[in-house]
């Protein structure tokens, strides 16, 4: 019996949806704005020149570029022959976040509308705010806006340090975000008030609460922390992750996944800190795992560290980084095992703002026995749970048309 590896790479998109226009994403394009600014020489700091990823070109990345915007991105050489089996997936789902795209891959889009806080400023109902300060006896808090994480936290991290005010934050994703110094506020007790927040925010319909901790002094600077924790309202029906639980198979998280699903349908999980850690947790749990297993590794640091911060040579360095690495994750597949790299939204670096946005993502299948194929343009990302229902010899899921050859 096989297993299923799903990577990731956490908004990388591969050019404008269909309905990017509703989303004022039209013309956004990740990857291809990524190769541009390489290929021209703008994208230089700590690498050089054309992109270069090879083994995901493979694979088919180039190709599914061709397919989603109808030209091969620059600098980039396609490959003469492809292993691998791939498409490029529009989504279904209403919203452009991490819950939506990940669970749409897992098989349940997101058909109802999420809540959102719309105000640039003062954005959260003074109603929730006042019953969070009242019930977690808090001095006040700071923020109450739309903001980008890194540079709220350089503009209030002295004064939260110096009241114990909370920074609360939101942006175009359905979320609600409070930034608190590890040392000073402490690490359990902004854990402890996202809980808190969690319950208050649910007739919000918000997908998630995230806390986001940081250390540092206003000498030095802040800086945010790998113990970021995302609440998530559970998926609205069961996922492929739980069919695979139900059915008594593994299903293993790595990274962010079991935050993103409420920790449901998860039968073991693992964190790291960063790209290349996250790759080597899933090579380790690889030798391990049992058949009728899904590995479901996230990596967040293209969307976080790069995508968001629109920082175009950082995205391009852990694409170059992801990409060497990529043969040893292929070569630890045995032989019923597929590998499906794909993502959950876009996040074009080069796109004004820092908010995600809607692009269609790339699904790279492979496996030793899965006939190379270019499976075109996909209605939903759900096509990739369904491909892990057949594989792993689930029912079918609600949505989605697998992507495995028709059984003879
Ligand atoms: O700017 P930071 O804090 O990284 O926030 C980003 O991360 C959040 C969750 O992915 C998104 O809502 C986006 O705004
Ligand atoms: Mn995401
Ligand atoms: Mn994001």
């Amino acid at each position: 019996m096989a297993r299923a590896i799903v990577m990731v790479l956490d908004s990388f998109g591969v050019g404008a949806a269909a309905d990017a226009a509703k989303f004022g994403d039209e013309g956004a394009d990740t990857f291809g704005h990524i190769a541009e600014l390489c290929a021209s020489g703008k994208a230089e700091e700590e690498r050089s020149g054309p992109l270069q990823v090879p083994h995901l070109v493979e694979l088919g990345l180039a190709e599914v570029s061709f397919g989603a915007t109808g030209r091969y991105p620059a600098g980039i050489t396609p490959a003469q022959h492809c292993h691998g089996r791939y498409g490029w997936a529009q989504e279904l789902s209403s919203g452009k976040d991490t819950p939506s795209g990940h669970w749409e891959m897992a098989g349940v889009p997101v058909l109802f509308d999420w809540g959102y806080f719309l105000d640039k400023e003062r954005s959260f109902p003074q109603e929730l705010l006042e019953q969070l300060v009242g019930q977690a006896e808090l001095p006040g808090y700071l923020g109450n806006c739309h903001a980008s994480g890194t540079e709220i936290i350089e503009r209030m991290g002295a004064e939260h340090c110096a009241t114990g005010k909370p920074i609360f934050y939101t942006s175009a994703d359905s979320v609600f975000q409070i930034a608190c110094h590890e040392e000073t506020f402490g690490l359990e007790r902004l854990y402890e008030l996202c809980e808190l927040a969690r319950k208050l925010i649910d007739p919000y319909n918000i997908g998630r609460v995230i806390a986001r901790p940081f250390v540092g002094d206003p000498e030095t600077g802040f800086k945010r922390t790998a113990n970021r924790r995302d609440y998530a309202t559970p998926p609205p029906a069961p996922t492929v992750l739980d069919k695979l639980k139900a059915a008594g198979g593994q299903v293993i998280s790595i990274g962010k996944i079991a935050d993103i699903f409420a920790h449901q349908g998860i039968t073991e999980k693992h964190k790291a800190d960063g790209l290349e850690a996250l790759v080597e947790k899933t090579l380790e749990v690889m030798i391990k795992a049992p058949p009728k297993s899904l590995i479901f590794t996230n990596l967040v640091d293209f969307d976080t560290l790069y995508g968001h911060r629109r920082d175009v040579a950082g995205y391009a360095r852990a694409l170059e980084n992801f990409d060497r690495l990529l043969p040893r994750v292929l070569a630890e597949l045995e032989q019923d095992d597929i590998l499906i790299l794909t993502a959950d939204h876009g996040c074009d670096p080069t796109w004004p703002g820092t908010d995600h946005t809607r692009e269609y993502v790339p699904i790279l299948m492979y496996g030793k026995n899965l006939p190379p194929h270019n499976m075109g343009k996909r209605e939903s990302f759900a096509d990739i749970g369904q491909s892990i229902a057949e594989l792993l010899e689930l029912e079918p899921m609600d949505y989605g048309t697998s992507m495995l050859p028709q059984r003879l």
